[in-house]
């Protein structure tokens, strides 16, 4: 028997010791075990995946004369070198922030012992972020020994997973990599030498990152990426720099050389404003104010042709066509479209529609986009369809029929229909029943409804405070005012609660002449 003293493991293999035990306990758990796990990817329950590789190209500077490195913004309660770093940290709040703040990844340690993460953290973080226009990239950060953990990330919701080629053989490595790729997730291959970065080229990896923290003893050398840059030079392959990143002179001296994104965990952890520590780190462009836009008008219950003209050239923005038998302003949709073609030809003309804003556009939440968008089209007006009690293969039918634009339900509609519903959804709202009026990701726009009996000040206070809430808690929420507008109390009602667009009714028989003095009191009320 040898007297040498036992070597200790490192961190590393400590770790690695750990996860297999953990993997071991959970593929023989009933109900997580690798057969399952199998069924549950066979019966699609994994949410959708988006390319790593695309979204890495993104990012609020890549389209301005000199684009900074994409940021990889990391969820890390705590780490084995640091010990706890922000224990009370919510992933779905920290990834929202993440998201808006212009991150095309969010890496999600899902290690429990020693970073005190979890597969919940990374699905509420998905969850957060899954209605946002063009969402960052979910990582699971991770301890890869097993394909169980890479089908495991895959059923809860990552686009990516991370390989540490210091911690696999060349054959492991290579299978989790092919089996990753099976699952349609390109992998983040993790190299800290020239030796490992040999091994990640000969795989084939399109995204390789950099650790300046050696994984065995964690020291951290920002040097450790520099050095290995001209090994990808000329090749596809996007180069990461992992680690010890924390001011902004870090990340320029990477991007003067070639380098394409940054992970980032332990300074974004602690920054006590993220959205503008992240936009000097990485020294993209402040975000452009919000545009002060003129509120929108919405003339209801039109039905006859040189009436809907006549709104059009009064500038109204929406004009909406009632499918419902019940009223006395239904209409068809063979008359609805016939009047769409007149007043798409007397409306505003397109040149004097706002232009959409060129990109880099700062990332807003779902609300605040669909706003935007629709706010940016350069068609007035536009159609919008009113349904009441109506099946969703009637409104199907009369979308295309009509040619309508949007289409306006009641609340009450099943959320799945929506879905299938090929244009911009108003989920119309009484006042005093909004619970999922701010529900991203499935109606585009609320409209909220007026209870007429209640006195405008009241129902002005409660809409405020519908606005006040917020999206994201920053944003206001955009809302449609409805029901008993006059061009008496309209001043006061945009004063008031902020909506991004009024509704009047025709059905309330406003002469023609009130319709045009509630449209310029509303233009003057700016
Ligand atoms: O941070 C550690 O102690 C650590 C230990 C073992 C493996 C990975 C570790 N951290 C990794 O660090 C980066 C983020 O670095 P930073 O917080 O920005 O300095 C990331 O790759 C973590 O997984």
């Amino acid at each position: 028997m040898s007297d040498a003293p036992k070597k200790q493991p490192t961190i590393l293999e400590t770790i690695y010791a750990q996860r297999a035990k953990d993997v071991e306990v959970a593929k023989s758990t009933a109900g997580t075990t690798p057969e399952d796990i199998s069924a549950l990817l066979a019966m699609h329950l994994a949410p959708p995946l988006i390319p790593l590789v695309d979204r890495l190209k993104r990012n609020p500077s890549s389209n301005t004369a000199s684009p900074s490195p994409s940021l990889m913004a990391e969820i890390k309660r705590a780490s084995p070198s640091k010990g706890p770093i922000a224990m009370t940290t919510n992933a779905a709040a920290q990834a929202l922030t993440y998201a808006l703040s212009g991150a095309s990844v969010i890496s999600v340690l899902t290690e429990p012992t020693w970073f005190k993460g979890s597969l919940l953290d990374m699905r509420l973080a998905r969850q957060a972020i899954d209605a946002l226009p063009d969402r960052p990239a979910i990582l699971r950060k991770e301890f890869i020994l097993d394909e169980y953990q890479i089908a495991e990330a895959r059923l809860h919701g990552a686009d990516t997973v991370l390989l540490i080629v210091a911690m696999l053989s060349p054959d492991r490595l290579q299978a989790l990599y092919a089996y990753s790729l099976s699952l349609g997730m390109e992998p983040l291959v993790e190299v800290n030498n020239a030796r490992e970065m040999n091994l990640a080229l000969e795989l084939g990896a399109k995204v390789i990152g950099v650790n300046n923290r050696n994984l065995h003893d964690f020291q951290v050398d920002m040097g450790t990426t520099s050095r290995l840059v001209e090994m990808v030079r000329e090749r596809d392959v996007i180069l990461c720099a992992l680690s010890g990143i924390s001011n902004p002179k870090d990340v320029q001296v990477y991007k003067e050389q070639g380098v394409r994104a940054v992970l980032v965990g332990e300074a974004l952890m602690r920054a006590a404003d993220t959205g503008a520590f992240i936009r000097d780190l990485l020294q993209w462009p402040e975000p452009e104010p919000e545009r002060n836009e003129p509120t929108w008008v919405m003339v209801s219950g039109v039905k006859d042709a040189a009436e809907a003209e006549s709104l059009a050239k009064a500038g109204a923005d929406m004009i909406g066509f009632i499918f419902d038998d019940t009223s006395s302003r239904n209409t068809t949709p063979d008359a609805a479209a016939q009047i769409v073609d007149i007043i798409r030809a007397s409306g505003l003309p397109a040149s004097s529609a706002p232009t959409p804003a060129a990109a880099p556009v700062t990332p807003a939440p779902w609300f605040t986009t669909q706003r935007r968008n629709l706010q940016s089209t350069a068609v007035r007006s536009l159609a919008v369809g009113t349904f009441r009690n109506s099946t969703l293969s009637d409104i199907l039918r009369i979308v295309a029929a009509a040619k309508l634009d949007l289409v306006q339900v009641d609340a009450s509609v099943p959320a799945g229909w929506i879905k299938h519903i090929p244009v911009p959804v108003i989920r119309r709202f009484r006042i005093d029943d909004t619970a999922d009026l701010a529900r991203p990701g499935v109606h585009s726009f609320a409209l909220v409804e007026h209870d007429t009996s209640e006195g405008d000040e009241k129902n002005f206070q409660k809409a405020a405070t519908l606005v006040q809430a917020g999206e994201a808690g920053k944003w206001p929420t955009p809302i449609i005012l409805s029901g008993g507008l006059t061009m008496k109390n309209v001043a006061r009602a945009i004063q008031t609660v902020g909506p991004w667009a009024v509704e009047i009714s025709l059905e309330a028989d406003p002469p023609a002449d009130n319709v045009r003095e509630f449209m310029a009191a509303v233009k003057n009320t700016q």
